[in-house]
């Protein structure tokens, strides 16, 4: 089967040090993609994006592809300062000794109502941490979720879905329902058209987060990537979550650190979509 297209996609590293080869660096990455998926009849091309005053919340692609793409929505999700208590539920033992599994924490932390017709095949790590993989007719979806103190991270990716058939909004309201964090970013790809993709080619609005960054960047093969970061309002309660298990890192600096808001968040979840596109400069290339 040839190669169509190829697409890489990454926030930043919360422990950027402790990468190995090739991913201590952006350019190092591209380098090694363009090894593989240069000779496409596009060419490699290469962007960060983000807000240059906010170096802690960019976001990496690389694409590629040797045809225009069929039409395709892709939303990708990073989530950073997870809620203690949604955070808890991906640990195996509770503070009380109960065990837990992957099947458990699907329906305790929300997960299961995100898309509720997708079949999930969920995975729990020993003592914490979980993954999911998840699909129904030509969409797939998948989560991995790192719940320990300090560098708490949850990451949601769906593709394939019909996109009149399912809100932007409304989705983003359910995932982040799932797992309160303090800060996330929001990643829309569109193939096909921004007419296509109704609520997806839109600006995302939220009332218990403040948007801090709005990038649209263009792709070769009639490609559309609309870039949201938020932080959760300033008068959101702050609180801690579960403690480490990863003690190697302990030390580290970390990029995206950032305090916690507790259950206060998920009842304030309000969100609207609005007409109207924002646009702003920001578009980084390497
Ligand atoms: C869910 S895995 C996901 C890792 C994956 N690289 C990702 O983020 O896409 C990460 C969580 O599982 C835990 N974990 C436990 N054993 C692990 C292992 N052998 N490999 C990776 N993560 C493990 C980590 O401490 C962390 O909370």
């Amino acid at each position: 089967m040839p190669l169509a297209a190829v697409k890489y996609s990454r926030g930043m590293f919360i422990f950027p040090s402790a990468q190995p080869a090739p991913h201590r660096s952006f350019s190092e990455e591209v380098a090694a993609l363009n090894r593989y998926f240069g000779g496409l009849k596009s060419g490699g091309n290469a962007y960060v994006i983000g807000d240059p005053a906010r170096p802690g919340q960019k976001w990496h692609i690389y694409y590629a592809t040797e045809y225009p793409e069929q039409p395709m929505v892709n939303l990708e999700m990073c989530m950073t300062g997870l809620d203690k208590k949604k955070a808890s539920v991906f640990f195996k033992t509770s503070a009380d000794g109960n065990t837990t599994c992957a099947k458990e924490m699907t329906k305790r932390s929300g997960i299961s109502e995100i898309i509720p017709e997708m079949e999930i095949c969920d995975f729990d790590f020993e003592p914490c941490g979980y993954s999911m993989n998840a699909i129904h007719d030509s969409a797939f979806s998948t989560i991995h979720v790192t719940p320990e103190d300090g560098f708490s991270y949850a990451s949601y990716e769906v593709m394939g879905f019909d996109a009149t058939a399912l809100a932007y909004g409304e989705l983003v309201k359910r995932v982040l329902r799932s797992f309160g964090p303090s800060e996330f970013s929001v990643a829309v790809t569109i193939f096909g058209g921004r007419g296509q993709a109704v609520t997806w080619g839109k600006k995302l609005d939220a009332d218990v987060y403040d948007c801090n960054n709005m990038v649209e960047q263009e792709l070769p093969g009639g490609g559309l990537l609309i870039y949201q970061s938020f932080s959760a309002a300033e008068d959101v309660v702050v609180a801690g979550s579960p403690k480490s298990v990863l003690h190697c890192f302990e030390r580290e600096n970390m990029e995206n650190a950032a305090p916690v808001k507790d259950g206060k968040l998920a009842n304030l979840l309000c969100w609207e979509e609005e007409d109207a596109m924002e646009e702003k400069d920001g578009v980084l290339v390497e």
